[in-house]
């Protein structure tokens, strides 16, 4: 498995199956603003909705060899695994990225369990081997890194802007880096000492150019 974060802003994508598990795909895509096509004869009333919305189209069918053409990513999410296995198939032969939600062999993707926290994300992948274990790492991950994590990385890509003016070397910017943001400075984030941590980094800085 080789992970990447893609965008998907304004990207066609299908999903196949009106249920429960196309609802959570269809969210997750949406969260990316994704141009979402659901493609299935009924819907669940939470899919309904977003549909009233306008959030995604809907083609109201059962799937047919063609109607993957034109995507660039597909998840199958029917209960019907002839269904899913034909569209798997068929996007792979045009090398359209695919998911099928319960049979590993035939995506070319697999889903990973998310913590978010503003800019930060956490994915949890387990290969397969036990996306039930991808659940409680995700669950144990979000208790252990809160909302504080999100603000904290917000501070950070600010002062790395600093940073990155005041060092013209990338080799600085990363010595600089290495040393500077200590389990010290990370024990104060954890107890939500965002601006002594701020300063620590600050210090941390005048130092690195006074020796420089
Ligand atoms: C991470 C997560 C993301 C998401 O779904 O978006 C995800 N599954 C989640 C939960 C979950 N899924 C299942 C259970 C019940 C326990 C169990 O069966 O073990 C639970 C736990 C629960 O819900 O409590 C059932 C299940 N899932 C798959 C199979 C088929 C098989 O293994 O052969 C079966 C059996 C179906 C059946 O028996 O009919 C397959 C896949 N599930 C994956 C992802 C991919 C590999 C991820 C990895 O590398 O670990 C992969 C390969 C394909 C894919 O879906 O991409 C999400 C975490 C949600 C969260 O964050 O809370
Ligand atoms: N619900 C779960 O917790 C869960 C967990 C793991 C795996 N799964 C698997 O995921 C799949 C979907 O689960 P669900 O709970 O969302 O199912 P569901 O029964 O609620 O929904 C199935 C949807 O697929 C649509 N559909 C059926 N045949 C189709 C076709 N040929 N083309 C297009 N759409 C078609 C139906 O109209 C319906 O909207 C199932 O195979 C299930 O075994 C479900």
């Amino acid at each position: 498995m080789y992970p990447i974060n893609m965008r998907l802003d304004n990207v066609p994508c299908a999903v196949l199956g009106g249920g429960s598990i196309a609802l959570q795909k269809i969210q997750s895509l949406l969260a990316a603003s994704a141009d979402v096509t659901i493609i299935a004869p009924d819907v669940t009333k939470d899919i309904e909705q977003l549909i009233t919305e306008g959030a995604l189209h809907w083609r109201r069918k059962k799937y047919e060899i063609g109607d993957e053409k034109g995507f660039t990513l597909l998840i199958c999410a029917t209960d019907d695994m002839t269904a899913n296995q034909l569209a798997a198939e068929e996007a792979q032969r045009q090398h359209i990225l695919v998911n099928v939600c319960d049979t590993p062999a035939l995506c070319t993707f697999t889903l990973p369990a998310v913590v978010r926290q503003g800019e930060l994300t956490i994915t949890i992948s387990t290969n397969g081997a036990s996306p039930a274990l991808a659940r409680w790492l995700r669950i144990a991950l979000t208790k252990e890194y809160g909302p504080v994590y999100g603000h904290w990385l917000t501070r950070l890509s600010l002062l790395r802007k600093e940073v990155q003016q005041t060092f013209l070397s990338s080799r600085d910017r990363q010595n600089f880096w290495q040393h500077a943001l200590t389990d010290e400075v990370m024990e104060l984030v954890r107890q939500e000492k965002i601006e002594e941590a701020e300063e620590q980094i600050r210090h941390a800085i005048s130092s690195f150019r006074s020796q420089s």
